[in-house]
């Protein structure tokens, strides 16, 4: 396949952080051959007969958090001494992940919101590393009848954690359920650029700043740092389709910095057009030091700050639907306390969680896969999307964890 024409047109306009560029008002026709063969998106309607909220989840209390961090790590052979070490954000908070009760309350929002839509369509709950698993909500959706299933994922961006890697796990838990060959799963598209999700940042972002504004710092002083999970380099490098261009830090990259500019634009009406200073920054690594991960790591930036003027700190958990462990403890516990630190206000803005424009977002992705909505006609709020609904095989690959079947895709 040859270049997509939103890589000939141009991607988001790409800028140098610091700097704000004024993003391309003129309506973007879209154009991508893709939308032309319909090859990866699913325009025709499907009749899907419930819906299965996917996620990560995390430990329930002390006696969970090793047992957990073995099935985050399956298959790596990670000894229990070192998942210690990793286990002490758990420890912190009782051995409690907030994920599971997030995913209770988002599933709770996405029924409510269906059923004041008049729509029927049950939704299943299950995890990737903990219970309730995958597999125990195609059991229970296949026990109820139901065979045409359609998965959302709480993960916005492309890589391979937060795409392949569910793919993968999906075709797993259905293989281990024993339901190959009696259910179907598709996946909901990515959506870090639709609008139900970008909403509650763009909120977030403009009354931080607001805020700020009116104790009379300047908007230049105001520095706007969207983080995100950091991923191995090699991951960041392959996380999109593979025949396009993404730049450094692959379609991963490329995605937070369109959603972030679209946000900063947007921003110009708080501050009467003045720009603010802003950054794309990475948080969470781990892996061993030896392995490049996506930088500037969040605390490194922050203690860089005075240095560069500013006055006070928005920080932006981009990358993140829901107040989780990455949030609690490397934002606003880790990087607070690095603000502090250089004596720098700082604020922490909300995530998605239920947000009634996400949530409301969420339904209508899922609509759109149950009418095969044209592809033209998706909303989307960069020149990056609508995502695609099915991935290709090899993109969001792991070249470290080697080839696993994956469902939701296009078999090779
Ligand atoms: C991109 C991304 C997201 C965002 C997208 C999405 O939301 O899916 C995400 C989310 C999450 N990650 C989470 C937890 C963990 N992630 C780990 C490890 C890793 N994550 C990675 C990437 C991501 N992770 C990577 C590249 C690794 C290294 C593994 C490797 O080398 O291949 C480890 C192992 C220990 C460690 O290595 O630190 C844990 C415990 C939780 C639950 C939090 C809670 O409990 O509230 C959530 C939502
Ligand atoms: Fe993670």
């Amino acid at each position: 396949m040859t270049a997509y024409a939103r890589t000939a047109r141009g991607r988001a306009p790409r800028c140098e952080d610091g700097a704000v560029t004024a993003p391309d008002q003129s309506p973007v026709p879209f154009a991508s051959p893709a939308a032309a063969t319909g090859a990866e998106f699913v325009e025709t309607p499907v009749d899907y007969d419930a819906l299965v909220l996917a996620s990560f989840g995390g430990p329930e209390g002390q006696d969970d958090v090793i047992p957990f961090l073995r099935n985050v790590t399956r298959g790596r052979g990670i000894p229990d001494e070192r998942l210690e070490e990793v286990a002490h954000h758990y420890r912190h908070f009782g051995g409690v992940s907030p994920i599971n009760e997030q995913n209770r309350q988002l599933k709770a929002a996405l029924e409510a919101e269906l059923a004041s839509r008049g729509i029927e369509l049950p939704v299943y709950g299950g995890n990737r590393n903990w219970a309730p698993y995958l597999e125990d909500a195609f059991t229970a959706a296949a026990h109820e009848g139901h065979k045409t299933l359609l998965v959302l994922a709480t993960s916005a961006y492309s890589s391979y954690s937060s795409d392949r890697q569910y793919r993968e796990d999906i075709a797993r838990a259905i293989t281990d359920a024993g339901l190959e060959g009696r259910v179907t799963a598709d996946k909901v598209r990515l959506f870090f650029d639709h609008p139900g999700f970008v909403a509650p940042f763009q909120e977030g972002v403009d009354a931080a700043v607001a805020s700020f504004l009116e104790q009379g710092i300047a908007a230049s002083d105001i520095h706007v740092l969207f983080s995100t999970h950091s991923i191995p380099t090699a991951d960041a490098e392959r996380s999109g389709p593979r025949d396009i261009d993404w730049g450094e830090g692959g379609a991963y990259v490329a995605q937070h910095r369109a959603v972030a500019e679209h946000i900063v634009h947007k921003l110009g009406a708080v501050t009467g057009g003045a720009t603010v200073p802003w950054q794309l920054v990475f948080q969470s690594r781990s892996g061993p030091p030896t392995q490049p991960w996506l930088e500037p790591d969040i605390n490194d930036v922050i203690a860089e700050l005075p240095a560069a003027g500013a006055k006070a700190v928005v920080i932006v958990p981009l990358g993140f639907v829901s107040d989780h462990m990455e949030v609690l403890w490397d934002l606003d516990t880790e990087a607070i306390e690095s603000a502090a630190e250089v004596g720098i206000p700082a604020v922490r803005t909300q995530t998605p969680g239920i947000h009634p424009a996400f949530v409301s977002g969420l339904i209508d992705l899922v609509l759109e896969r149950v009418e095969g909505t044209p592809a033209a006609e998706r909303p989307h709020l960069t020149d990056l999307g609508p995502w695609y609904d099915v991935t290709r095989p090899g993109d969001c690959e792991n070249v470290r964890l080697g080839f696993k079947p994956a469902a939701a895709g296009i078999a090779p």
